[in-house]
């Protein structure tokens, strides 16, 4: 396929053209390694290099265009150069025409928060399947193209990567897509030119402040996304969250509000809470939903209000959404032959392993222990460590410190920065067993009829990430595997 640039630029903010602007490209780039013959390449500032040093790269390549912030010393006559002001948010304009802009012919919606996003994203996507139509799904765990699966890298793929699965969610038929929307993602505009049917907001707490530095950093992130809204959209926000409000404060789109506690235009309360589900009333009428923990009351919540301004009849969306079943690696229980059970949860913040606890707390009919094996990720947040030791010893009778995708950092250092965080009355209970497979076996050994494991902040992964080499791990493999020996 070759497309003219003229049609590229469309709604790109051009500041000036060195070259030819009447040109056929036959593929877009960001990365000049995958340049070829004919190419159009963006040259992105990034956190670890700067694409314009690749610019030269790129036209040996034979980039036929080259779109900068910044023109290269030197540059040769038969490539035509772009400036723009900002080249990420170029290239996410640039990739939704080359896929013939695709959100103009499906209704997307985007998932923000901390924690939350997979969780309605996905629910979304099997909620709409159920009321018969073909729908798109990005998330962390996976993407689906209708039924067709696609290997997730990311929590939202790179500008590129979205609009090419939007259109052929499109080429597929699908009437839907449900996205999950990344602080990350906004900040480095991967979703700038998408055109939202509507926004969810879930909750904002403690997580990635290695990459925005301050929490109002990371609030503005994530409130840039519902800036982006427009006056046709429907935004979503969690009442009950801190900062629900201010993110629609600056929003075009009609603004809704979800609550199990206060006024709203959505509302939900727990009528009963039993092991493998809760009774809601939601919305006036009463759902039985398989789902357990105050969180995922919230989580239907947001669920029901999408489905209900996507204009989906109230009684259908009840009666399927207690049909909906958990998410892989979300509160996903396991039974030893001798009566232990392990949870296997993504909690991988301190708000995330709080609420999860709370909730097993919940759960517990005598005198249950709890044992929790947890870790936190390497080359992330380094200040959520600390209160992620702190909690979980708050709430557990015992806890194994362990690793969870060290990368390139020391597992045992990183241990130690979650070990600080543990309030010294609670020191006694705390192990610290390096391995994941033997902190997950010790605390199988230590547990017995009725007591409870929680192995938290993998969840669906199905590796362990050392020194940029990803290992086999999978929490629940592991546990079947020891139950059963
Ligand atoms: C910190 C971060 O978000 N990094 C993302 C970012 O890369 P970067 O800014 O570091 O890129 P860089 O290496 O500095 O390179 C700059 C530019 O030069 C280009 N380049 C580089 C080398 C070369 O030889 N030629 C070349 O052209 C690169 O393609 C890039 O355009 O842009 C890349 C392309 O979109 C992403 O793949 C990459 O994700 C990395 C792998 C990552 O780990 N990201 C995580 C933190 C992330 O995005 N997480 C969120 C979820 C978080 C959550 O909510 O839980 C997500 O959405 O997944
Ligand atoms: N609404 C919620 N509020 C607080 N905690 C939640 C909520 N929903 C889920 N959780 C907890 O957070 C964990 C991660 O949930 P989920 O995967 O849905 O979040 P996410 O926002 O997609 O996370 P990520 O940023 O990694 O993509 C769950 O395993 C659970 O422990
Ligand atoms: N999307 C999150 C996932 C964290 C999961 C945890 N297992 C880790 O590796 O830190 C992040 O990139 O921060
Ligand atoms: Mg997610």
């Amino acid at each position: 396929m070759s497309v003219n640039i003229n049609e590229l630029f469309a709604s790109v903010n051009i500041q000036s053209v060195k070259g030819s602007r009447d040109v056929e490209v036959n593929e877009v780039h960001f990365d000049s390694r995958k340049v070829k013959e004919g190419d159009l390449f963006v040259a992105c500032r990034g956190t670890v290099s700067d694409g314009h040093d690749f610019i030269e790269k790129a036209v040996e390549q034979g980039a036929k265009v080259v779109v900068c912030e910044e023109l290269p010393k030197s540059s040769s006559s038969e490539t035509s150069f772009v400036l723009v002001e900002d080249a990420s948010e170029a290239l996410s304009h640039i990739a939704h025409n080359f896929y013939n802009k695709p959100t103009e012919n499906i209704q997307l919606v985007g998932v923000t928060g901390t924690n939350g996003k997979t969780t309605i994203a996905s629910l979304l996507y099997e909620l709409f399947r159920k009321l018969g139509y073909k729908v798109g799904l990005l998330s962390t765990v996976t993407n689906y193209i209708d039924t067709k699966e696609v290997k997730a890298t990311h929590t939202t793929p790179d500008a590129i990567q979205i609009s090419k699965l939007l259109n052929e969610m499109i080429e597929e038929g699908c009437d839907y897509c449900f996205m999950e929307v990344s602080s990350h993602a906004i900040d480095q505009h991967r979703t700038s030119a998408l055109n939202f049917k509507g926004g969810i907001f879930t909750n904002l707490t403690h997580d990635h402040l290695d990459y925005h530095k301050t929490f109002d950093a990371y609030l503005r992130a994530k409130k840039g996304f519902f800036d982006q809204l427009g006056k046709t959209s429907f935004a979503i926000t969690n009442a009950d969250d801190k900062n629900g409000k201010i993110m629609l404060q600056n929003t075009k789109a009609h603004k809704f509000t979800y609550s199990t506690r206060a006024f709203a235009d959505f509302r939900a309360q727990i009528l009963e809470k039993h092991f493998n589900g809760m009774m809601l009333e939601m919305d006036g009428l009463e759902l039985w939903s398989n789902f357990i923990g105050d969180f995922n009351a919230h989580n239907l919540l947001a669920v029901y209000s999408a489905a209900r301004l996507l204009d989906q009849p109230k009684d259908e969306v009840l009666m399927k959404m207690s049909e909906l079943t958990s998410v892989a690696g979300r509160f996903e229980s396991l039974i030893s032959p001798n009566g232990v059970m392990a949870i296997v949860d993504y909690a991988h913040t301190p708000d995330a392993l709080k609420n999860v606890l709370v909730t097993i707390d919940q759960l517990r009919t005598h005198n249950e222990t709890v044992i929790t094996v947890v870790g936190a990720g390497g080359d992330r947040d380094k200040t959520k460590r600390p209160l992620m030791g702190q909690v979980s010893a708050e709430y557990s009778d015992k806890v194994i410190l362990t690793s969870d995708n060290p990368r390139s950092e020391n597992p045992d250092q990183i241990i130690q920065e979650m070990k600080v965080g543990v309030d010294a009355h609670n020191l006694r209970k705390v192990l610290a067993i390096t391995d994941r497979k033997e902190a997950i076996r010790t605390a199988i050994m230590l547990a017995q009829k009725d007591d409870i494991i929680l192995v938290a902040g993998k969840g669906h992964e199905d590796y362990q990430e050392i020194n940029g080499v990803k290992h086999h791990f999978d929490d629940k493999e592991i546990i079947n595997e020891i139950f059963n020996q």
